[in-house]
This record gives structure tokens, sequence and C-alpha cells, in this order.
């Protein structure tokens, strides 16, 4: 106890901190609005505060330091006085196309896009450089095979060719441009000759099933859709061409849908004769005229469309997500440039497919004309060295890995920092689930060499970045991430409060859920296909105000404040934000709230020689006047699950955490189900345990998996009554 009578909080470990502050952007950026405004900012904490009660000012200054090629001007960065559930426009009047961005450095003569503007330029804090041979993009292979490397001329020149190709076949403003493709140079020439038109991108990976691809292509009827003719995973190569055919036979419905064209992905192209409406990738290309100039760059509005990302949709029809250009790339810039560091001399090797929001970060940093490697395939073939030879070889300053991933690597004794040279290593991102304290500390005592700056960050599909996530100006400590993202009204609403109230705020330390309480640039446009959307330009593109189906998604939990779904507590003396799982997965028995994350943390900490991974979910069926948590372990090849391990489980659990975490049911599972991105998924089970039957969404990697959660709706049926706690 602390003299005030108060429970004493702990402070977790510190594992790192920056060793030189002042030379980072971030600080840089701080020191340039101290002088703007006569100001004394010193801290993280004190530009962060300034960011959020100078909204218009922080984002203005960001947008004049970002210097992204636009035309037009704004008066006001937003309406301040706007709450965020009107969506408010942001940076009205400005114009800007994300291809050219991405691929110039400054702005083109119109008509000649390829002269003087790659030099490098300096303005404000942004520095890009994108000469012609300076090295854009290095692809890999499983395995680490197959390494091609294209400059910023080539890549230039294969999207000015695919945009003129595009435009041939009548591709514009507002059209929806579809692939089901690799990490490959070709998915992104794809992406970015598509933004060059100001046309929406979407794109899927090749391991999602047919039902998953069509659950998400159909809803945004794509004028053209781009698919691999084979995949390489898993050391397999997999033939596509029947996928390929299944898939336009289900975009027949769309009345946009004029064909699909098929990407060669190994050195022999796929005889595509028997799949309809299907031209090669060379005969596509083939119909612009070589002689003529390239289209210009469709600079649309800062608001307007240009990508959709869908949402997990593990109980149903994933939601489309429509993502503005202005939004995505001044939080990019906000991301990459202060939290992150990026500049012209980055090299990232993000591990992601196309189908997760991470593929952003994956050609982010081309916005700095650095240099990206676009790694495909399994991150465990031959074994789990692959990334890190990779990530040495290719000289990698930032690496975007999952826990999944470093829960492996630690799992099979690997020592990174042993095993190859990663003195070029500046940070480890990692997202998707959360990072358990135990491999926060592997990772500074086993695995990585200690200058690393180890960024936990979450946020996610919805707002195309982070709610929490790394700062250089502030130490690492065990737990969580480290602290919010500038510009964003972060807070923790009190989680027992009914929907559609005014949520009310818990102080730091107690668990809640997270809100943003106003608004900010990289909220979606709108969902596509939500029919109560008000569209007002061609193909049904943007909206003059989001529908209901939006609304109910983000607003309808608290009054005029956009909740995210994620269960959360800020920690009092570090300000770090841990995620301890989805507010829908928050488990509350007899009136304790918790998050599974806590759950999984023992089980991984305590068990990893016999458990391989675990799933916790409550159950409440009608008939129950209390929620009883049931967890779930699948067991290691060869270990044993029995009542001496359960009694093991509740008895770490009760130590660790408290009695009151302890499951009521403790059952072994033959496998725990997951998005095709490797997350787990707590929702399904807890509709199926808790007597629903549920629709499986093609996004998961395993559907069968749930069948066999269906007996645990009659869970009295299946233990004698003294094994229940
Ligand atoms: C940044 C993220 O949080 C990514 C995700 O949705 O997993």
């Amino acid at each position: 106890m602390a003299d005030n009578g108060q429970q004493a909080v702990s402070v977790p470990r510190k594992l790192w901190q920056h060793p030189n502050q002042e030379k980072t952007q971030m600080y840089r950026f701080m020191q340039d609005i101290n002088r703007k405004h006569d100001l004394q900012l010193k801290t993280f904490r004190d530009l962060h505060a300034f960011s959020l009660a100078h909204r218009t000012a922080f984002w203005s200054h960001l947008f004049d330091s970002a210097s992204l090629i636009h035309e037009g001007s704004y008066s006001a960065a937003v309406d301040e006085s706007l709450t965020i559930d009107a969506v408010p426009r942001w940076f009205e009047g400005v114009r800007l196309n994300f291809a050219e961005n991405a691929l110039f450095s400054r702005p083109a003569a119109p008509g000649r896009h390829h002269a003087g503007t790659t030099a490098p330029v300096a303005v404000g804090r942004c520095v890009r450089d994108k000469e012609d041979g300076k090295v854009a993009i290095t692809e890999v292979r499983e395995g680490g095979s197959a390494v091609r490397s294209v400059t910023y001329g080539e890549l230039r020149a294969m999207v000015g060719g695919m945009a003129a190709a595009m435009r041939a076949r009548g591709v514009g403003k507002g059209d929806r441009v579809v692939i089901v493709g690799a990490n490959s140079v070709e998915t992104l020439v794809v992406f970015l000759g598509a933004a060059w038109l100001g046309a929406v991108f979407s794109s899927s990976s090749t391991d999602m099933g047919v039902k998953g691809i069509l659950q998400r292509a159909v809803q945004v009827n794509p004028k053209l859709l781009f698919m691999d003719d084979a995949a390489l995973y898993n050391g397999k190569e997999v033939e596509l061409r029947e996928k390929m055919a299944e898939v336009v036979d289900g975009l027949r419905e769309c009345s946009d849908f004029a064909g699909v064209v098929s990407i060669r992905r190994f050195a022999e192209a796929r005889d595509i004769s028997r799949v309809p409406k299907a031209e090669t990738w060379e005969s596509f290309l083939a119909a612009a005229d070589r002689n003529a100039p390239l289209p210009e760059f469709d600079r649309v509005a800062f608001h307007e469309p240009f990508l959709i990302c869908y949402s997990s949709g593990t109980t149903g029809t994933p939601k489309a997500i429509v993502h503005s250009v202005g939004g995505v790339l001044i939080n990019y810039y906000k991301e990459g440039c202060l939290h992150e560091g990026l500049g012209p001399d980055s090299v990232t090797l993000q591990y992601t497919t196309t189908g997760w929001i991470m593929y952003l970060a994956n050609v982010g940093v081309l916005l700095y004309g650095g240099r990206t490697i676009f790694y495909d395939g399994s991150p465990f073939q031959p074994d789990a060295r692959i990334l890190i030879q990779v990530a040495a070889e290719q000289k990698v300053t930032k690496l975007g890995i999952s826990p999944r991933w470093m829960f492996e690597v630690a799992k099979s004794g690997l020592r990174p920092r042993d095993m190859v040279d990663l003195s070029h290593l500046r940070i480890v991102t990692s997202t998707g689930m959360v990072l358990s304290d135990r491999l926060f500390e592997w990772f500074y005592d086993v695995g990585f060499p200690a200058h690393v700056h180890l960024g936990n960050i979450s946020g996610g599909t919805d707002i195309a970045g982070c709610f929490g996530m790394m700062n250089p100006l502030e130490p690492v400590y065990v737990g969580g991430t480290q602290g919010p993202s500038l510009g964003i009204h972060v807070a923790i609403y009190d989680s027992l409060l009914p929907d559609g109230v005014d949520g009310k705020e818990v102080p730091h330390g107690t668990p809640g859920e997270l809100v943003a309480t106003k608004a900010f640039p990289n909220i979606p446009c709108f969902f596509w296909g939500d029919k109560t959307t008000t569209a007002t330009t061609a193909g049904g593109g943007g909206p003059a105000a989001p529908g209901t189906k939006y609304h109910s998604s983000y607003f309808a939990r608290f009054r005029h404040v956009w909740a995210h779904g994620d269960f959360c507590v800020v920690h009092p003396v570090t300000g770090s934000i841990t995620f301890l799982g989805r507010a829908d997965g928050v488990l509350n028995p007899s009136g304790v709230r918790f998050g599974s994350a806590e759950i999984y943390s023992v089980i991984e900490r305590r068990f990893a020689d016999r458990v391989q991974d675990s799933l916790c979910v409550g159950q409440r069926r009608p008939q129950d006047s209390d929620e009883s948590v049931m967890l779930f372990l699948l067991m290691k090849p060869g270990a044993k699950f029995g009542r001496g391990l359960v009694n093991e489980v509740r008895l770490a659990i009760s130590a660790d955490l408290s009695k009151r975490h302890v499951p009521r049911y403790i059952f072994e599972t033959p496998e725990v189900p997951t998005t095709v991105n490797l997350k787990k998924v707590e929702l399904p089970v807890k509709q199926i345990v808790s007597g629903q039957t549920i629709k499986a969404s093609g996004t998961l990697a395993n559907p069968q998996s749930l069948e066999y959660y269906y007996r645990f709706a009659r869970v009295e049926e299946l233990v004698e009554p003294r094994e229940k706690l």
C-alpha cells in the first residue's frame, strides 16, 4: 500500500530508450511547433496534449511539413465544432493523388511525368529521394528465393503503362479495381495504376476461399478483376485457374464487371483459355497506345475514396470500408515520419498478405522514397529463420511482424541477434494480436539487439492506422502500446454503460472500452454498398453522408463518440495502452470484467511446453443467470490433456490473476478458429457456445473448426457436476 492508503501501482520493467531523442523526426517536429507557436513543449506528452488541444493547428502543420504533392488550398483543416459522428471533411479545397505521391518527389508539369520530378526534395521535415536508378522494391519469394529488384524509374514506367491500359479500357474516377494477388510488384502496379486514374482499389489474398473473395468483391461491383494464375505457399505451387473461373462466375451479377486479367506468377504463364472473360496481363497492357502521352494523374478531393478494405467479418458479410486518399496520406505521414522515423534511407519489410490492412504499411515507405521488401508466402518456410535472414541480407531498418510470428520464433529456440547481423534494424513493429508480456521480455532478453525499438501498435482496418503506437521520445516498458497516436483523442470509457448513452471516462488503471472522442482525418468515408449512404458521384462513389450501417458500427455504442470495440487499460504511471481483448469478447463472470488476453498470457507464459494455443470465451445462454468462462486448450503434438493439467491451469490463473479469473470450464480443442491472417477469432465461438447457430464467414481460414464447439452449448451434458468449478 502507498502512504495515501491506495494500492501502489507497480511500474513495469523498462526495456528500451532512444539514445538520442533530439535527433528524431518527432523531436524536430516538436521544435518546429515550439517556434511557430512560441511554446515550450518538451516531451511526447506535451506534444500529444498540443495535438489534441489545437487540432487544426496540429494537422495543418503536419500537412505543411508533409509537402504532399497536391493542388488547391484550404482555409481550415476541419470545422472543429463538428462532432466525429458528423464525419466532417478535412482539408476541403485540397486535391491529391496517392500514386503521384508514391511515385514522385515533386509535382510534374502537365503531360510530362518523368521530367525533373524525382530528384531529392526537402520541404519542411520531409525529404523524398526517388531518382530513376534508386531501388524501390525488392521482391522475395517464400524461402528467400527469386529475388528481383525494381527501381523507381522502372516502377514509374510500369505503373504509367498500367494506368494507360486501364484508361484504354474505360477505367476512371470512382471505378473499382479488385485484385486477388500475391504481395508482388504486379499487385502494386495494379494498385497504383488504379489510384493514378482516381479509381478505387481493393485487394484480397490468394489463399482466401472463393466464398470469402466473392463476399468481398461482389459488394463493390468491380469494373476489373486482376488475379494471379498460381501461388506458392508452404513450399507448394498452388494452381489458381479453377478459383479464377469460379470468382469470375460469381461476379457475373455485378453490372460493371468487364473481365479478369490473369497475372503470371511463375516462369510459364498458365493457359487461361477456359476461364471466361479472361485475358493475359500482356494483352491487357497492349490495349494502351504506346505513342500517346500517359494519362494525367486524377487528383481527387482530400476526402474522396481510393481504397476499400474489409472488416474480418467473422460472423457475417465483411464490411467494405472505404478510405479517403487524403486521410490515409496525412495519417501515414504522421505515423511513418513522426512515430517511426521513416525517410528515404528506410528499408521496410512488413510481413502481410494483400488482404490485410498491413498491406498499406508494406507500401507506405514509397511515400518517403525508401525501399520496400515484398515477401510473399509463408514466413515459416523452410523454417522460422527465413524472415530474420531476409531482414539481415536486405539491411532492413523496419521489420513488421505479428505476435504469432514472434511466438513461433521464440518457441523454436531461435535468437535472431546471434544468428545474423541486425545492426541496420532500428524498429520492429508488432500487430494483429495482443503482444504478451513474455514476448516483450523475450524480445530484449533473447531475441533482438538492445538498440532495436519494439513498437507494439494497434488500430486496424477501420482507421487504416493506429490508436496506440510507438514513439521515440518515451521508454518502452513491458506490456501495451507505448502510448497514443498523435492528434487522436483516445479515451477509455466505462464498459458497463448501456448502448446509446453519453460515455464516461474511467480513471487510468481501470479497464474499459477504447473510444475516440473527436474527429480525425483517417476515419472511413463510408461503407461501399451501404444502401443508406447518400451517394453523390458516379459509380455510387462519393457520399454526402455515410449511412446507418456505418453509424451503427461506430457511433451506436456511445453518443457522438467513435467506439472501436477494443477493451483496454491505460497504465497510470507509464501511460501505455494495453489491449486486453475485443470489447465483444470481454469476459464477465459474476460482474468481474476482464479480457481474454489476460488468460492467454498466463497460458503462454506457464504452459508453452505443452499447450500450443488457447481460446477463451464467455458463455451466456438464455437460461443462464451468469456468464461462464470457457477455456479451450489446443495441445502440442504428443502432450496430454487431463485433469492434472486442468488443475495446474486453474492454480496458475488464480495465482497470476485472481480466483475470479479462473474459467469455469476448461476443455481440450482440436483446432482454434483463425482468420486467413491468423488472428484467432472468439466471437463466433462465443455465440456458438451460447446456443446460437452461426453462418461461418469466408474470412475464416478454417471454418470447419467451428463445428466442434456446438456441443458446448449443452455443456452440462459433457461434464460431471464435480468437474465444474
Ligand atoms: C494496426 C493494426 O491494428 C492492424 C490490425 O488490425 O491487426
